[in-house]
């Protein structure tokens, strides 16, 4: 390329040297003709003064004419013609000079242009040149430069190889000695690797003659032991015979025991019935009185208590008006006075938790003026088992018949805990209770829960209980009053799910028991409540009116029963008339000032028990109690008798049963006539009870099996049917309960989601709760200490259920 390269510059090189040769002719061949144009101009300037000096010889000439003519006139005028023709000829000389001499200055000038012309395109031609030598020159330099650049870098490139070269053979040269290293070191290892082998060879050789001998000698051992297989096989021959025969015995003896076990479902069934007809025949619905005892400071000489009768009767007697006049006599179903202890109170109250657990709902609440001993009643004064109130001692009843009941029934309970303030129903066992609005549904659900989106914690003890219990008291709204400065200013209901399955037959039947601790009930106007206390009074006075109507139209057997005028009635429908059974503890304080109080008291419970109650109003007539009563004693004889035959049934059936029998989550023993798909479910049950607060509710659901016993435990036999209620008191018709249903699935999703809602406030919040609740918390009464300290509530429960408190807490808060 360079050769190339070069040999164009040198024919550009070439071109340019002839081009400049041309025009260097060109030049000589200007300045010739250049030449040529002077000489002709210097010819014309010879040949101009010629004319001078011929102009002036005839100048001479005319003189010498004159002078001629001064001498010859004649002549004169003949030379004058002569020189006028002379002179014309002349000036015709003279201008054909001027003109050539015109013409020869043009052409002097055109010559002078052409040569300036000539010289300028010379200047051009030569500065072009020149400009074009420079340009090549210039080229010729920088490719010179570049070949020069190339043969450097090349020179570099052949350094750098010639390196690189050296720098390989050196590097072959080292792996080449350490390829060799390495092989000397692999003959090295090979011949260690060899001698090892050699070693190891001849140990697996020693051991393989070990190996031989251990097998020779087990061989010898199998020899004795199949011996001795086929001696122990003649004797398992002879046991199998024996077990055999054994077996047989057995077998009878479970048809036996099979016939007696349907005999005592028959019995229990019998019992049940029986034992319930009792229940009725004592009344569904129940009024107990209670007086208060004095309390410390209070004058113990002014009561207006006058007697107390032992079948009921009290006696209320006017400070103020003597003799009759001043007297009024009431009459109770029992009345306790001030002298009766906690478990004289409860003994009447008993039988209703078993029916609970028989598939009644039962309702018990208690009834009085601030500071009568509701509280005292229902929940008890202080932490110590002889304290607990009704509350405590019904569910610790409930969960050791259950216990009891274990091979017959398994038992699910389930626990609410609402209060309604205001006519606003709260859930106490949610830790959002200012939140929680609750709707009230309908009693025709199939789960039977009138409060669906109240919380349900699954409980397994009464210290279960007991922990949600302190929390939904702690919930309380309470506020102060003139009578009571730490007054409950709402109605408190504690209600306990009871969700029975027959092992043997697997039906279901549900019960419910109500707890309410209502708000006091005295009078507007004496509570002296302005504001919000006042409105507080207004609403507590409307719905324990509107519990009185709804208990004087099921006495009265009103077509009409009033559910709906208020949250309270709505709530506690399924346990206020049909086959539910509702007990009323009235509770009045003994002293003066309150007599107007205890009166208006008295006169509400009169009005609920005096009509009502068949055998209230039987006691008016003597034959009639006479036959009652015995009908009574001879039904409680045949209860008795029952009982005593399953009690010797239940042993030998315990007894008989196999050692292996399994144990279900109540610690209670599987009948051997469970099916393991029944056994599956009610563990899938209970993990989902133990997962989930609210799967007690939907495995209710969905078992789907609303029993006639369970429908007539939630009083719908009875009860209107338009009396199907919502949260705003408006109807609640069957066509909204598919709506219903699809909300609480809602809700369900939500409690999931929100699983601190259902696992009930952490230990943290728990004591922030109960911190928070500023009434509560100062409260001073024996009540309020039971609710302030937990380890109150979980003492007692401890003992009974081995400490299964801290496992409920533990599971709501997994
Ligand atoms: N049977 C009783 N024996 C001893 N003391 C009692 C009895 N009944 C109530 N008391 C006492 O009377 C006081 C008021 O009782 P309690 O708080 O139970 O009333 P209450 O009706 O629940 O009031 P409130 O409407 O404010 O809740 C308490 O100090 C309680 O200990």
């Amino acid at each position: 390329m360079t050769v190339n390269l070069l040999q164009v510059v040198k024919e550009e090189k070439s071109q340019i040297e002839e081009r400049q040769k041309l025009s260097e002719q060109n030049v000589v061949r200007l300045i010739k003709e250049k030449e040529n144009a002077e000489n002709m101009i210097a010819s014309l300037k010879e040949e101009m003064e010629v004319m001078e000096k011929r102009n002036r010889l005839h100048e001479k000439n005319v003189v010498q004419l004159i002078e001629e003519k001064e001498s010859d006139e004649n002549m004169i005028s003949s030379l004058k013609e002569k020189m006028e023709e002379m002179n014309s000829l002349h000036e015709q000389n003279v201008g054909r000079l001027i003109k050539e001499k015109e013409d020869g200055q043009n052409m002097i000038s055109r010559l002078k242009e052409e040569m300036e012309e000539m010289n300028r395109l010379h200047d051009q031609n030569a500065h072009q040149l020149i400009k074009e030598k420079e340009d090549g020159q210039n080229m010729i330099s920088s490719l010179k430069e570049e070949m020069e650049e190339m043969n450097r870098l090349h020179k570099q490139q052949l350094d750098q190889f010639e390196i690189k070269t050296k720098q390989m053979e050196e590097k072959l040269a080292t792996k080449v000695k350490e390829f060799e290293l390495h092989v000397l070191r692999s003959n090295m290892k090979i011949e260690e690797v060899e001698t090892t082998y050699q070693q190891k060879s001849q140990l697996w050789n020693k051991k393989e003659n070990i190996f031989h001998n251990y097998m020779n000698s087990q061989q010898l051992y199998v020899k004795g032991l199949n011996i001795s297989s086929r001696s122990i096989k003649s004797d398992m021959y002879a046991f199998q015979m024996k077990w055999r025969d054994e077996m047989s015995n057995l077998g009878s003896n479970l048809k036996c025991l099979v016939d007696a076990a349907d005999n005592y479902h028959k019995v229990l069934a019998e019992n049940q019935k029986l034992f319930n007809e009792v229940q009725e025949l004592r009344g569904n619905i129940r009024v107990y009185c209670r007086v208060r005892p004095f309390l410390p400071g209070q004058d113990k000489q002014s009561t207006t208590i006058d007697y107390i009768g032992e079948s009921g009767e009290l006696l209320i007697s006017n400070p103020l008006k003597q003799g009759k006049d001043g007297q009024r006599m009431f009459k109770f179903n029992k009345v306790f006075s001030s002298f009766a202890s906690q478990a004289d109170v409860f003994s009447d109250t008993q039988p209703l938790i078993r029916s609970v657990l028989d598939g009644f709902n039962v309702c018990i609440f208690a009834y009085g003026q601030t500071g009568s001993g509701k509280t005292y009643t229902m929940s008890g004064p202080s932490t110590s088992k002889k304290d607990w109130g009704v509350n405590y001692r019904a569910l610790n009843d409930l969960f050791d018949i259950s216990l009891n009941r274990r091979n017959i029934f398994s038992y699910e309970v389930g626990v609410q805990m609402v209060e309604i303030y205001n006519e606003q129903v709260r859930d106490l066992l949610s830790n959002k209770v200012a939140q929680k609005r609750l709707g009230i549904w309908s009693t025709s659900q199939p789960n039977g829960l009138v409060l669906p989106d109240a919380s349900l914690y699954p409980v397994k003890s009464t210290s279960d209980v007991l922990d949600l219990m302190e929390i939904g008291l702690a919930n309380r709204a309470v506020g102060a009053t003139a009578l009571n400065e730490r007054s409950s200013r709402s109605h408190s209901i504690l209600t306990v799910h009871v969700r029975g399955v027959d092992v043997k037959t697997g039906s279901i039947s549900r019960g419910c028991l109500h707890l309410v601790d209502l708000a006091g009930s005295e009078r507007v106007e004496r509570s002296e409540a302005t504001g919000d206390r006042l409105k507080e009074a207004q609403h507590i006075n409307k719905s324990l009116s509107a519990l009185g109507d709804v208990i004087f139209a099921l006495a009265q057997k009103n077509a009409h029963v009033p559910y709906r005028n208020s949250k309270l009635t709505q709530v506690l429908q399924s346990s206020l008339g049909g086959q539910a059974k509702t007990l009323m503890f009235v509770q009045i304080n003994p002293d003066v000032e309150s007599y107007s109080e205890t009166i208006s008291t008295l006169k509400f419970a009169e009005r609920v028990s005096g009509v009502e109650l068949g055998a209230a109003r039987s006691n008016k007539d003597g034959k009639d109690i006479k036959e009652l009563l015995e009908q009574v004693s001879s039904l409680k004889d045949t209860i008795s008798r029952k009982d005593m035959e399953i009690e010797q049934l239940q042993v030998t059936k315990d007894k008989d049963k196999p050692p292996s029998s399994a144990v279900d989550n109540h610690g209670s023993s599987m009948p051997n006539n469970f099916s393991s798909n029944e056994t599956s479910l009610i563990t899938l049950n209970q993990k989902r009870q133990l997962s989930d607060p609210l799967s007690y509710a939907e495995v209710n659901a969905d078992a789907g099996q609303t029993s006639p016993t369970n429908i007539v435990a939630m009083g719908l036999d009875e009860a209107d049917y338009e009396d199907n209620v919502s949260e705003d008191g408006s109807l609640v018709r069957e066509t909204e309960y598919t709506i219903g249903r699809r909300n609480i699935m809602n809700s369900n999703s939500d409690m999931i989601d929100d699983t601190k809602m259902h696992r009930g406030p952490s230990r943290t919040a728990r004591s922030t709760l109960t911190k928070s609740a500023q009434p509560a918390i100062s409260r001073s009464k024996p009540r309020d200490a039971v609710l302030k300290t937990p380890s109150h509530t979980r003492t007692p429960s401890n003992q009974l259920a081995g400490g299964s408190s801290a496992r409920a807490t533990k599971r709501w808060q997994k």
